[in-house]
C-alpha cells in the first residue's frame, strides 16, 4: 500500500487539515509519510516567480516549467518513482476505482496547479520517468488543485489497511453505492419522533425482510431522481446479462 505521499503547492498551508484527520492519525502511527512542499522553494529569483503569461495569448497565467522540473528532480527517487497525480479540469474523472488503484502504489506525488494549468512540458517530461495521471474531480471551476488533492488524499488514505481500523486488505467497496450501483437509502436514528417528524414505521417493525425491501425501494427512487446515469449503467448491465 501507499508508504509515502508528497504534495507540491504554492499554498502548502492549505494542507494543514491533513494533520487533523484520519490522515494525521495514519502518519502519527507510522503507516505512511505525508510531506507538503512549497513550489517556490525551487525558484531562484527575488520574486520567487512560478507563473507567466501563456504563449499564444489568452487570459490568466500558466505555471512555468522550471520550478516544477526542479521540484520533481528533488522529490522523485528514480529507484522508486511515484505516480504523479495532477488535478485538472481537463483530466479523466477521478473515481473510487482510481482511489483503489493508487492505494496500492508505494509512492504518490500530487502536483497542485492553478486553474489555467501547468506548462504541458512538465507532464510530458515527467512521463519519461514516472506514471502521470491527469484527473478531474468534477466539472466546476476552482482556482487551483489544492481542494482536489485534499479530497483525493482522503479517498486514497482511508483505503490503506489499518488506517480506519479495518485490518483486512484493500477491501473492494463501491463509492456512493448502497447496493448494486444504487445510491444509499435515507437513514434515521433516535428519537423516533422529532419536531413532529416520525421515523418511517417499517424501520421500527423489526421485520428485516420489510426493512430490506423498503430500503431497496428508497435506493431505487433516489437513484432515479438524482442519478439516472447510474441506472443507465445498471440497465446496460441488465441488458448484457
Ligand atoms: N475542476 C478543477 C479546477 O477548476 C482546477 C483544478 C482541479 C480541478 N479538478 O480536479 O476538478
Amino acid at each position: 500500500p501507499v508508504q509515502r505521499i508528497d504534495i507540491v503547492s504554492i499554498f502548502p498551508e492549505y494542507f494543514a487539515p491533513l494533520g487533523l484527520s484520519l490522515v494525521g492519525k495514519a502518519v502519527a502511527s507510522g503507516l505512511l509519510a505525508v510531506d507538503v512542499h512549497d513550489l517556490r522553494d525551487w525558484t531562484h529569483d527575488r520574486h520567487r516567480t512560478v507563473d507567466d503569461t501563456p504563449y499564444g495569448g489568452g487570459a490568466g497565467m500558466v505555471m512555468k516549467p522550471e520550478p516544477w522540473g526542479e521540484a520533481l528532480d528533488a522529490l522523485v527517487d528514480p529507484e522508486q518513482p511515484p505516480v504523479l497525480v495532477v488535478p485538472t479540469p481537463s483530466g479523466v474523472p477521478f473515481t473510487q476505482a482510481l482511489a483503489h488503484e493508487w492505494a496500492h502504489e508505494p509512492r504518490l506525488l500530487f502536483a497542485c496547479g492553478r486553474y489555467e494549468g501547468i506548462d504541458a512540458r512538465v507532464m510530458d517530461h515527467a512521463r519519461t520517468r514516472m506514471q502521470v495521471r491527469e484527473v478531474s474531480l468534477g466539472d466546476y471551476v476552482l482556482n487551483g488543485g489544492e481542494v482536489a488533492v485534499l479530497a483525493m488524499v482522503e479517498a486514497v488514505v482511508r483505503l490503506i489497511p489499518g488506517v480506519i481500523g479495518n485490518p483486512e486488505s484493500l477491501v473492494e467497496e463501491s463509492y456512493a453505492e448502497g447496493q448494486d450501483g444504487l445510491l444509499e437509502y435515507p437513514v434515521y436514528t433516535k428519537p423516533a419522533s422529532w419536531r413532529g417528524l416520525e421515523v418511517p414505521p417499517v424501520l421500527l417493525s423489526g421485520d428485516h425482510g420489510k426493512v430490506d425491501a423498503w430500503r431497496r425501494e428508497q435506493s431505487l427512487d433516489r437513484t432515479r431522481a438524482r442519478r439516472p446515469d447510474l441506472l443507465a449503467a445498471e440497465g446496460a448491465v441488465a441488458d448484457a446479462s
